[in-house]
């Protein structure tokens, strides 16, 4: 199977102690892969060091075969890998049709020229919506950003993050701090962006049922190394893994 994404040794120290220590991962593409670990096991570190937050202290990333382990995070952006957290530029007066359709427009690079008929941007528009209907928020179009309860707003933003049309999407506990309420319709966007196909998705998850439910495959991160990596049925039965969380400090925030 052909690989999207591909670290080898990746390791950063901090102060001492390997928060990734010499992870080799392979992510397939067209795979959804969860990655899990107890608490401080290095999951977030090594997303940022995936979408070039951080840089390694050794080791190598490749990404659709290119090795980019000393590209910053836009050029990573621009070569097809997306991480909701980067969308910084939801204009909060905007309504949320706006704030997608400006995401669409500033990934197809069209500057927005007064002068030119308003229609040769109704694409975009269209675009936007189609977006807002993935995520269920067609209903929302027209609402200010502002207004939109925290779930919705994960939702405007995974849409943002669409408009990117990456190949790689990294989605970090898509369902923390949001209300017990919102969790199963976050779930669903999930759930449809994946049926959609054409994308690789990378999740971090503490919640099983959910990375049982949504994953091809399951990667076990702890104290910063690999321990495994399999089907959801053969992470359940690993034994390691079973002792990693038993014997660890495993917090289930589900
Ligand atoms: N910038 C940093 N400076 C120093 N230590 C750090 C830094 N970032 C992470 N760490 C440490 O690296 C380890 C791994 O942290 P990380 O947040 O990646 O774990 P995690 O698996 O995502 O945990 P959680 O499930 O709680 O989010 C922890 O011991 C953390 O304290």
């Amino acid at each position: 199977m052909e690989s999207i994404l591909e670290t080898r040794d990746l390791t950063v120290v901090f102060g001492g102690h390997a928060a990734v220590n010499g992870v080799d991962l392979t992510v397939p593409r067209n795979h959804f892969q969860s990655i899990i670990g107890p608490n401080g096991a290095g999951k977030t570190t090594l997303f940022n060091l995936i979408s070039g937050q951080l840089r390694p202290s050794k080791g190598s990333i490749l990404f659709k075969g290119t090795d980019i382990t000393r590209l910053s995070p836009p050029l990573r952006t621009r070569m097809g890998m997306g991480r909701s957290f980067q969308i910084t530029n939801v204009f909060p007066n905007l309504t949320v049709l706006e704030n997608v359709r400006l995401a669409v427009q500033s990934r197809s690079g069209v500057r927005y020229n007064f002068f030119s008929a308003l229609s040769r941007f109704d694409w975009m528009r269209e675009e936007a919506f189609s977006l807002l209907e993935t995520v269920m928020l067609d209903k929302k179009s027209d609402s200010p950003a502002k207004s939109l309860a925290h779930g919705e707003q994960r939702k405007l933003e995974i849409a943002m993050l669409l408009a990117l049309k990456s190949d790689l999407l990294l989605f970090d506990e898509p369902t923390a701090g949001i209300s017990v309420e919102e969790v199963p319709a976050i779930l669903d966007v999930i759930r449809r962006i994946k049926a959609e196909g054409g994308r690789t998705i990378l999740l971090i998850e503490h919640k099983m049922e959910m990375v049982l439910d949504l994953s091809d495959s399951v990667t076990v991160l702890f104290n910063g190394k690999f321990l495994a990596n399999g089907s959801p049925k053969e992470i359940m039965d690993n034994e390691l893994v079973q002792s990693a969380y038993l014997g660890g400090h495993y917090d289930d925030a589900s």
